[in-house]
């Protein structure tokens, strides 16, 4: 009998996607058994380990699957341009990429107080009203800046304002023709790579396409269900990204959006990321800090395998399903495209 997490026992794989995780990993570490994965209903995962462990391996490894399997829309946001590689030559069955450069997004994906944290700038100050008021009536930048202009304010605010304006054009991601649904839900996996922009660019575009692919599932706009991959979250849980991640997370499941999220830092991504997650997969974690971070918010099922079964290993994990309220260590399964997230090391320079 297959066992998929996220789904349980029983019918035959072909039936709905799924993609393959890993194999079992025995109590004296030889390994048994395939494990897989549910990809045909929506899920929140998250996936954490302490540095070096395998988490960017292991999304990759999700990544693959998502991109061989039918009526899904797989985007990867990529912050430290390691993703890219899901564009090479598999050496197993393909899998279809495409890897987009820090695409242009909508301004009007932000709303008036997002362009205000964006710019840090407090909505009360002059400035900030002015950005506010902008944001709130225009798509463009240039319109938002004319409407600052054509304010009826003090020059000092209008120019602040203007300033901060300026600042976010010149990030380079802002576009009203940027990036729609339509672009982004291709059943290849798209690869967001974000890793030549600051964090608050970075932020910026993790929260268009976030909000932009969850409004196109609740006004039916796109058939395919989208799952959104996330490297380093905690990233983007301390940006103006936060407020998208946690929609999906908390109102994801009924339009059918998923989350994938992977971090080192467990104790650094908010309750609701870790309360929200139907499937964890944990490598080594050794931080007191972090361990406690998924305990405090999962079920007590979970306390005695992190204990006994903490993985020692690079690849080895222990799964949490709560579709089954199961518990399982295995060991993820080797990549089929390059992965690219290898350190370098002085002794190969
Ligand atoms: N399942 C696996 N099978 C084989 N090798 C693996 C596996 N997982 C990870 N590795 C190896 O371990 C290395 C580290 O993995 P990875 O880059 O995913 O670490 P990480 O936990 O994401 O670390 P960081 O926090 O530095 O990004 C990889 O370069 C890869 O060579």
């Amino acid at each position: 009998m297959t066992f998929v997490i996220g789904r349980g026992e029983g019918e035959s794989l072909e039936k709905r996607p799924t993609g393959r995780l890993g194999t079992y990993r025995a109590l004296d570490g030889s390994s048994g058994a395939p494990l897989y994965v549910d990809l045909d209903g929506p899920h929140a995962m998250l996936v954490v380990g302490k540095r070096g462990y395998g988490k960017s391996y292991t999304l990759g490894v999700i990544a693959e699957a998502l991109a061989r399997a039918e009526g899904v829309a797989p985007v990867v946001i990529d912050p430290m341009g390691v993703f890219d590689t899901l564009a090479e030559q598999s050496r197993d069955e393909p899998v279809p990429a495409e890897v987009m450069s820090a695409p242009p997004v909508r301004p009007n994906t932000l709303d008036p107080r997002s362009w205000c944290a964006l710019l840090e700038l407090s909505p009360e100050s002059g400035a900030g009203a002015l950005v506010w008021q902008a944001a709130g009536e225009h798509d463009s930048l240039a319109g938002m800046r004319r409407h600052v202009r054509d304010a009826d304010a003090p020059g000092t605010d209008k120019r602040a304002a203007i300033n901060h304006l300026d600042l976010a054009d010149s990030w380079g991601v802002f576009d009203e023709e940027g990036v729609a649904a339509a672009d982004l839900a291709s059943p290849a996996i798209t690869v967001v790579d974000v890793s030549g922009l600051d964090s608050a660019p970075m932020n910026a575009v993790a929260r268009a396409i976030g909000e932009t692919l969850y409004r196109a599932r609740v006004d039916r706009a796109i058939d395919r269900l989208p799952w959104v991959l996330i490297d380093e979250v905690h990233t983007f849980f301390d940006g103006v990204a936060a407020p998208a991640l946690e929609t999906i997370l908390t109102r994801g499941r009924a339009p059918g959006v998923s989350l994938v999220m992977a971090t080192q830092r467990p104790s650094a991504v908010p309750p609701v990321g870790v309360s929200q997650s139907d499937v964890i997969v944990s490598h080594r974690l050794t931080s007191g800090a972090d361990i406690e971070a998924l305990k405090a918010t999962q079920p007590t099922y979970m306390d005695a395998s992190l204990a006994e079964r903490m993985p020692t290993e690079t690849g080895d994990v222990i799964v949490v399903d709560d579709a089954t309220e199961t518990v399982h260590a295995a060991t993820i399964r080797r990549r089929d495209t390059p992965h690219g997230g290898d350190s370098p090391r002085a002794s190969e320079q």
